[in-house]
């Protein structure tokens, strides 16, 4: 990092790096692993050089704290990287938006109109005639002994709620089917965290991105999904009435268009609500799936877990002969269920390096100075399985969250599934009550078995901005008829 003249503090510790490149090739395909083993040698705060571009990794949670709470407003604007630019449509999302008046007034229009707590408990019996259905499919399977795709299963599920309940149309009536939607989100979320030369190399690295393919990929994924959001915007300004009684939140976002609304710097237009439909897709679809997975993943390799979940949810519930609908309210009773998915958040950080930040004005963490422009990143994957802070950290020991008051709502930094600070994931009631109602409810009507000479579920993380399961989790449900 150049140093600015009336700077006269320490950089923080970096592991030695190659010229031009820098440490780019210590990355490797899972920076957030690779990360965390060279913080084990630099210690939690770390500055590691990107191409050109100096990126700083904190790793514990009190320099996670120092960041997002004390420092926040310090550093809680975004870099302009090239797969978020194209696929915010030039940075006009919430997520990739930098610190602005925009994104100050976005934000807040968002979190009153979709995100509220009354919203959620509106969408309430959207979600549980998708959970009926998908019950009814489940079932079918048990009844064949086959196993049950979750992976595809869970994204479907949100995929279909959040379209019914965002965008007030049904999602298999869209350009996109069910199979074509599960690659194109992954291939977005890769695209979006993919490590691209242009962010590293500014002026030059477009060359390379054009020549490995990355270039072509991108304006495909943008093609694709700009292609379903102009479909879903048709659908609303076509729309015959009297199918869609209330207005939902694209009319909402259609009417201050025509109305000409001015959000922060200037008139929303069509790509500002394309962007934001983006953040919906991408962040309220894939996040919520991505932790059921990996959740009934954990439990199908800990039947110990599995059975007691099982049991507290049965227990509770009531065992009825005709097995039923578990609602949102009921699932506020569940409390081994919620340190279950504590657990998995621990374990499998949906977005193990969050967001990354870019530093606004100068600042100190543990005594080192961060520049402005610096790139930020606080390794939350790595905090998660961090010996000094969690005993057998690799144990799925949901038991932990019994005696330790660590909630996942951003005030406690050794668990941060949601981030933190001015920046903390808006939608976090959401994501949180989407996830319990969904697993509730598969655990309660089913057990869930992995297929018969399959050994172990294996746990392979993929790459991209967000850390999923690397293959689709399969296993075969049995109906319980144990009510
Ligand atoms: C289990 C579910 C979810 C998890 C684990 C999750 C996680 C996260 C994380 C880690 C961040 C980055 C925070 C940071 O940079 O400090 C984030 C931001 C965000 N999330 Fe979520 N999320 C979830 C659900 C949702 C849902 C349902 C939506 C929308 C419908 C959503 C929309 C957003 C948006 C718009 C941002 C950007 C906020 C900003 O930069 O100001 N998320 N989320």
């Amino acid at each position: 990092v150049k140093r600015t003249k009336q700077s006269d503090g320490r950089q923080p510790p970096s592991p030695p790096g190659l010229p031009f490149i820098g440490n780019l090739h210590q990355l490797g395909p899972l920076p957030h692993q690779s990360l965390w083993e060279l913080s084990k040698k630099y210690g939690p705060v770390m500055l590691v050089k990107l191409g050109r571009v100096p990126t700083v990794v904190v790793s514990s949670p009190d320099t996670a704290k120092q960041v997002l709470r004390d420092h926040d407003l310090n550093c809680c604007s975004r870099p302009s990287v090239e797969g978020a630019r194209k696929l915010s449509y030039n940075f006009r999302d919430i997520a990739f938006s930098r610190y602005d008046d925009y994104w100050k007034e976005l934000r807040k229009l968002c979190v009153m109109e979709l995100f509220s707590t009354k919203q959620v408990n509106l969408i309430q019996p959207i979600k549980k005639m998708e959970m009926k259905k998908l019950i009814h499919s489940i079932t079918e399977s048990a009844y064949k002994k086959t196993p049950v795709n979750l992976s595809e299963t869970f994204l479907s599920l949100n995929a279909n709620v959040v379209c019914k309940a965002s965008f007030g149309v049904s999602f298999q009536g869209t350009v996109l089917n069910n199979e074509k939607f599960q690659a194109l989100v992954h291939e977005a979320i890769e695209m979006l965290g993919s490590f691209s030369a242009s962010d590293f190399f500014p002026y030059i690295g477009w060359i390379f991105d054009w020549f490995t393919g990355l270039h072509a990929r991108r304006e495909r994924s943008v093609r694709d999904l700009d292609a379903f959001y102009e479909q879903m915007i048709d659908l609303h300004l076509q729309k015959n009435r009297e199918e869609r009684s209330e207005d939902d939140f694209v009319d909402l976002l259609l009417k201050l268009e025509k109305e000409e609304a001015v959000l922060g710097y200037g008139k929303l237009t069509r790509n500002h609500i394309k962007a934001i439909l983006m953040n919906i897709l991408l962040g309220g679809i894939n996040t919520s799936a991505i932790t059921m997975t990996w959740a009934m993943a954990e439990l199908a390799r800990n039947p110990r877990v599995m059975k007691k979940v099982q049991s507290e949810i049965r227990d509770q519930i009531g065992k009825n002969k005709e097995a039923r609908i578990i609602s949102l309210d009921e699932t506020d009773k569940l409390k081994y269920l919620k340190m279950v998915i504590k657990e998995t958040w621990r374990l499998h950080p949906v977005s193990p390096l969050l967001v990354a930040r870019e530093v606004i004005s100068e600042f100190k963490i543990n005594g080192y100075t961060i520049q402005p422009k610096t790139r930020l990143h606080v390794n939350t994957w790595g905090t998660g399985r961090d010996p000094e802070i969690w005993k057998d950290p690799k144990e799925f020991i949901p038991e932990r969250f019994m005696d330790r008051d660590i909630e996942a709502n951003g005030q406690h930094f050794e668990l941060l599934p949601f981030g933190g600070g001015r920046r903390i994931c808006p939608a976090m009631y959401m994501g949180a009550t989407t996830v319990e109602f969904g697993l509730a409810n598969l655990l309660y009507q089913f057990d869930w078995k992995i297929p018969e000479g399959v050994e172990d579920v294996d746990m392979d993380e993929a790459s991209g901005l967000t850390s999923h399961k690397k293959h689709d989790l399969l296993l075969v449900p049995v109906k319980s008829f144990d009510f």
